[in-house]
């Protein structure tokens, strides 16, 4: 007895241990410790990731040698975003028209963010509904078109194919000796946009962004990469002022071959790193997801964060129905686009119907018949000449398709029309591919809750609006799109709710999970936790009203509890392997509660440290 009593004192003096630790964790120290700097005076307000401008006391103004540098007033940070938001509205009276308008938008925040990163990020944390739609999607997306214009200075690293056998020595020109996370895209398919080249480092740089924001990586530890192997785009092959390799893109092995250097390159200085691969090309997306997944620390964002926030959102759809989760494989679901997206969405809601159904053989084979994939060539069915192996699964037997007047490359409309779907799904970069037409077949549904996930970015790409959709299909329609758009008043006090279906619920919470475990690799678990996480987000009321998504000014409490359950995934299977002085021992012992504590005192926050100068 004596002896079980010490063992109890024993483990719970080891909790109390792991719980003081907790609450020292790093950021916590970091947010009340001084920052120790090499430089001093005009260096220091050169240097965004220290500058406080007009925020510097006068006792730090002193200390670094800035006293006579800046104009006298010292101001509170709230003085300072005052002064920004005042700028911003005089811009907006002067704005010609909304393009004109997100791009100054745009400029000024990008400034700021050379500037004072500190400043730029509470900008972001406090206000990410008003500005999220600046720095990412749809912006984002009119900024990397526009980029070889809006060019000023370099954020990020540039790779290019004329860089081979460089890049292990290249990575050092990088100053930060700890990067926790990376995004990197070689520009081939930028949100709906096509091939953008070397203009597509905006979207590494938004997405960076969001993983400040709201997963509270620390800023000086994220880095935007873009892999420059040229481009296919004419339009910029000929335009004297493209930034990038003016030849066309490299293929086959010697494209292969550029980013197994990089890979090896960034993972041989930065260990721990996590990469996440941005915007590549379906034809590459996937080969370079199952080359690198078992053996480094990356995830394909457009392949595995799209589909776990489709899932979570059809999984919401179901509730919204009044049915119970055990009905989604019973959901009749058409897709329409089988890019590097869509075939995630497919593969991950099969999974997750099939895990339902008893997570066999039959139940994989019978998820599968639950889907209707119409690519541009229209139905996917077994007949489809060299046809995608992630596809063929969910190619259509060819007699059961004939039996109900379908036939090889039927018309989106004629799936719609004989299926009477539960969802329509779009991931298919067309603008307006829901017609009139379609939303009018679909009108003919099955579902108590019809459902329309238009998933295409930016706003452009969008498969219909949801105006467009509400007024023909009518006020029980679900509705999700990629890019934020307005709710629809439906006249009586009703709302038609437009929750934004994006991938930004999932990837900030999944590249912060992982970090804090310190997994080696990310496994389809840990991604399959950060979707049902994502699910139980929503309350029954807000599903019923047609609420499948949180609000995103909810999204840093959102990727705190995505983190946690990604981590105690990976403790579950055994791949967690700690985190700086957070061990897997340490791990393991930790409650839910204690997880998500964990996760928060590792959240970096936007304020000022205090700056101490040290010479070396
Ligand atoms: N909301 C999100 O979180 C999210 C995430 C990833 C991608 N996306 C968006 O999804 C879109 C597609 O991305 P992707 O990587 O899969 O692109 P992709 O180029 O790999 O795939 C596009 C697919 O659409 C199909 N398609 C083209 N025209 C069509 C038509 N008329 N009818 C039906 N299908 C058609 C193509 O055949 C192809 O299968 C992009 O606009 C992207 O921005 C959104
Ligand atoms: O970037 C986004 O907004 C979502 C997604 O990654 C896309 O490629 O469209
Ligand atoms: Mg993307």
């Amino acid at each position: 007895m004596s002896n079980f009593c010490s063992q109890v004192r024993l483990s719970s003096n080891l909790i109390r241990d792991v719980r003081i630790r907790i609450s020292r964790s790093f950021t916590t120290i970091e947010c009340h410790r001084p920052t120790i700097l090499h430089k001093k005076g005009v260096d220091i307000i050169h240097d965004p990731w220290f500058n406080k401008g007009t925020a510097f006391s006068m006792t730090e103004r002193d200390r670094l040698e800035l006293r006579g540098l800046l104009p006298t007033n010292v101001q509170t940070v709230e003085q300072q975003i005052e002064r920004f938001k005042t700028d911003l509205r005089r811009i907006e009276m002067n704005a010609r028209d909304g393009e004109t308008l997100s791009l100054a938008k745009w400029r000024i925040l990008n400034r700021l963010h050379d500037r004072n990163e500190t400043m730029y990020y509470k900008i972001l944390v406090n206000q990410i509904k008003e500005y999220a739609p600046v720095v990412y999607t749809p912006t984002v997306g009119l900024v990397c078109q526009k980029y070889s214009g809006l060019f000023r200075r370099p954020r990020g690293m540039y790779f290019s194919a004329a860089d081979r056998g460089e890049m292990m020595s290249m990575v050092y020109n990088w100053p930060a000796d700890q990067v926790d996370m990376i995004v990197v895209t070689d520009g081939s398919r930028i949100l709906g946009l096509g091939d953008l080249g070397v203009q597509g480092i905006g979207i590494a740089i938004g997405k960076l962004d969001l993983y400040v924001a709201a997963a509270g990586i620390n800023p000086q530890r994220v880095l935007p990469i873009m892999i420059d192997v040229g481009t296919n785009n004419e339009k910029l092959l000929k335009d004297p002022l493209y930034l990038g390799l003016q030849e066309h893109r490299l293929e086959g092995d010697e494209y292969v071959s550029i980013i197994d250097e990089f890979m090896e390159a960034v993972f041989n200085r930065w260990p721990h790193v996590i990469v996440q691969f941005e915007d590549f090309q379906c034809k590459w997306a996937s080969m370079l997801l199952n080359r690198y997944r078992n053996t480094y620390r990356m995830f394909n964002d457009d392949v595995q964060g799209t589909a776990g926030v489709a899932v979570a959102g059809l999984l919401g759809a179901v509730r919204a129905q009044d049915k119970m989760l055990i009905d989604f494989p019973k959901q009749n679901i058409v897709v329409a686009g089988a890019g590097s997206a869509g075939v995630g969405v497919l593969k991950a809601a099969r999974r997750t119907m099939a895990r339902m159904l008893g997570n066999n053989k039959d139940a994989y084979e019978s998820a599968r018949n639950q889907f209707w994939v119409v690519d541009v060539n229209g139905l996917i069915t077994e007949e489809r000449e060299n046809i995608d192996d992630d596809v063929k699964p969910f190619a259509k037997k060819s007699n059961e398709m004939r039996r109900r007047g379908l036939n090889e490359g039927a018309s989106l409309l004629e799936v719609v029309q004989e299926v009477k779907p539960d969802v329509l799904l779009g991931l298919s970069a067309v603008g307006g591919l829901f017609s009139k037409e379609i939303l009018e077949a679909f009108k003919g549904s099955t579902s108590t809750r019809p459902t329309i996930f238009a998933m295409s970015n930016p706003t452009t790409n969008v498969e219909c609006t949801p105006e467009e959709a509400f007024s023909v299909v009518g006020k029980h329609l679900i509705f999700a799109s990629g890019s934020p758009l307005k709710d629809v008043d439906l006249g009586n006090g009703e709302i038609g709710y437009c929750n934004q279906g994006n991938n930004m619920y999932l990837f900030p919470g999944i590249g912060l999970g992982t970090l804090l475990s310190g997994a080696r690799i990310i496994s389809d678990g840990m991604l399959q936790a950060a979707a049902e996480c994502l699910a139980e987000f929503m309350t029954e009321e807000e599903v019923l009203k047609g609420i499948i998504y949180p609000p995103i000014s909810r999204i840093r409490d959102i990727t705190k509890a995505i983190a946690a359950a990604v981590i105690s995934e990976a403790i579950k299977e055994r791949i967690a392997e700690g985190y700086r002085e957070m061990t897997y021992r340490d791990l393991k012992r930790l409650s839910k509660e204690d997880i998500i504590l964990h996760v928060e005192n590792n959240m970096w926050k936007p304020d000022y440290p205090t700056l101490v100068y040290k010479n070396i």
